[in-house]
């Protein structure tokens, strides 16, 4: 795939994610605000780990994406 091509893929895909935030289908968080992080698991595109939010004691499963550079 060509630069160009991935750079307008990516941009579509930020701006479905900025518009799911706007309709407020999605949540968003900080990166920041997560504390106690543990690695928990590794899937077929990143790595999942364990934190909780601020002070809160509930816990939070956060997905990572390795960079793929399709
Ligand atoms: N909400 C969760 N709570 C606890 N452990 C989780 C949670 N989500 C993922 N994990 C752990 O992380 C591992 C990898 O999860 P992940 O969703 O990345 O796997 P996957 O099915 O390979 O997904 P994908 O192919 O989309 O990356 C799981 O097998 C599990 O051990």
């Amino acid at each position: 795939m060509d630069g160009q091509k991935q750079y307008t893929i990516q941009n579509e895909w930020i701006k479905w994610i900025e518009e799911a935030i706007d309709k407020e289908l999605l949540n968003y968080y900080e990166y920041n605000d997560f504390r106690n992080f543990q690695e928990i698991g590794t899937g077929g595109f990143g790595k999942v780990y364990r934190a909780n939010l601020k002070n809160l004691e509930k816990c939070f499963a956060l997905k990572s994406f390795f960079n793929l550079n399709i």
